[in-house]
């Protein structure tokens, strides 16, 4: 019998953090895999910036999931957390939850919503799994600056376990080089390098499993040497503000609007939002997103084109397209200034859409040229 069954009496849980396009998506598919051939019935709670939940459609249909869309779980939508796990384990009662978090979410606020919930249910926390884009990382470390770098900093110290992703972008040197990095931002958590987050999963989950040291800070700080003693406050002290204004729609804390139509469970029961607290976060209020629902298929060429000379503040794009001169249907991804693009046959009823998740651009301007691609194609 495995490990994760012979406990009856508490689900484990796991947290999958990192970066936006780190690979978190690409994990979750093969860590289902995983237990899947073990006979165990895992469910997903997924959170995405985005109105449409593009990364469920690359998750096997049968798996039961949960969607919080148009926020970050871990400020707008943390308190829904904890009543999405309630209701995931009353209605299907999973041997093992996941949870895969926006790639702007800090992990401490999401561990807290989960420890919450298993004081009343019953859960438990086995690993916080932060996925890093190493040529994302080397770049932003060269620039030692801007909030996101801060931010991948903190889902790095949060860890208690690391897959140090995407090593078939970056030099030998610069492997060496991050290694050492990742060991001085957090030395308590093992760190596994990755091509396409392949790796021995009965490993990982062993190797991660040390997240009740997490659970308290001076636990925590028994295992630190000095910068993990940083790591602790910073994840101690992350906070969320809850005194911000309404004024800048555009950004994922502040997009109540799209909160009220978006944000559905996977049973279409829509979450009752206390409006009145205007819940923030410092770390990633500078996040934006902006979704272009197409109208017309657009010609694929001119297409790619336009992704491939996004601008450099956007991190992510990701989408479905119907494409006027191919046949099938795409499924689109750039993560950090690589592109990739895969047939797909969505599941269901899925609109041509596009999701661009940056800092601070320009939303009109990528507007506007897919709204000129599509007019083109037209003439
Ligand atoms: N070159 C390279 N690409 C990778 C690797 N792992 C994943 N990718 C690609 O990176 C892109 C993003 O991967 P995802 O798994 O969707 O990333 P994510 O973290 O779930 O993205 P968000 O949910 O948007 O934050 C996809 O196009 C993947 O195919 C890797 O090791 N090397």
């Amino acid at each position: 019998m495995s490990e994760l069954k012979a406990n009856e009496s508490s689900i484990p849980v796991y947290i999958l953090s990192g970066f936006l396009g780190s690979g978190k998506t690409t994990l979750l598919v093969q860590l289902i895999e995983h237990w899947q051939k073990q006979g165990l019935r895992p469910a997903v709670v997924m959170n995405e910036l985005g109105e449409v939940n593009l990364d469920g459609q690359m998750v096997d249909s049968t798996v039961p999931m949960t969607e919080m869309l148009g926020g970050c779980i871990c400020c707008t939508v943390r308190g829904d957390l904890g009543l999405q796990l309630a209701d995931l384990v009353q209605e299907e009662s999973p041997d093992v939850i996941i949870i895969e978090a926006t790639g702007a979410a800090n992990p401490m606020e999401i561990l807290d919503a989960v420890t919450e919930t298993s004081l009343y249910m019953r859960l438990e926390l086995k690993s916080l799994i932060t996925v890093v884009d190493a040529a994302h990382l080397s770049g932003l470390y060269q620039e030692q600056k801007g909030q996101t770098f801060k931010l991948m900093q903190e889902q790095i110290r949060c860890a208690s376990v690391l897959l140090l992703n995407k090593t078939d972008r970056v030099n030998e040197q610069q492997l060496a080089d991050l290694r050492d990095l990742l060991a001085r931002w957090n030395g308590f958590a093992p760190a596994i390098s990755t091509v396409k987050c392949e790796v021995d999963m009965d490993m990982l989950l062993r190797s991660g499993d040390n997240v009740h040291a997490y659970q308290s800070v001076d636990e925590t700080s028994k295992h630190a040497n000095k910068e993990q003693n940083v790591h602790s406050e910073a994840c101690a002290e992350h906070s969320c503000s809850h005194n911000h204004g309404h004024e800048h729609h555009e950004h994922v804390d502040h997009n109540h609007e799209a909160h009220q139509h978006s944000d559905v469970n996977v049973h279409g029961h829509p979450h009752d939002h206390d409006h009145n607290h205007a819940h923030s976060h410092a770390s990633h209020e500078h996040v934006m997103v902006y979704t272009h629902y197409f109208t017309k298929p657009v010609n694929s060429e001119a297409f790619e084109r336009l992704i491939s000379e996004l601008p450099r503040d956007v991190y992510r794009a990701k989408g479905i397209l119907t494409f006027s001169d191919t046949s099938s249907r795409f499924w689109f991804q750039y993560a950090y200034r690589e592109s990739d693009y895969m047939k797909i046959t969505p599941q269901g009823d899925v609109p041509n859409v596009a999701v661009f998740i940056g800092e601070h651009f320009d939303q009109t301007v990528i507007r506007n040229q897919l709204l000129e691609l599509e007019a083109t194609n037209e003439a």
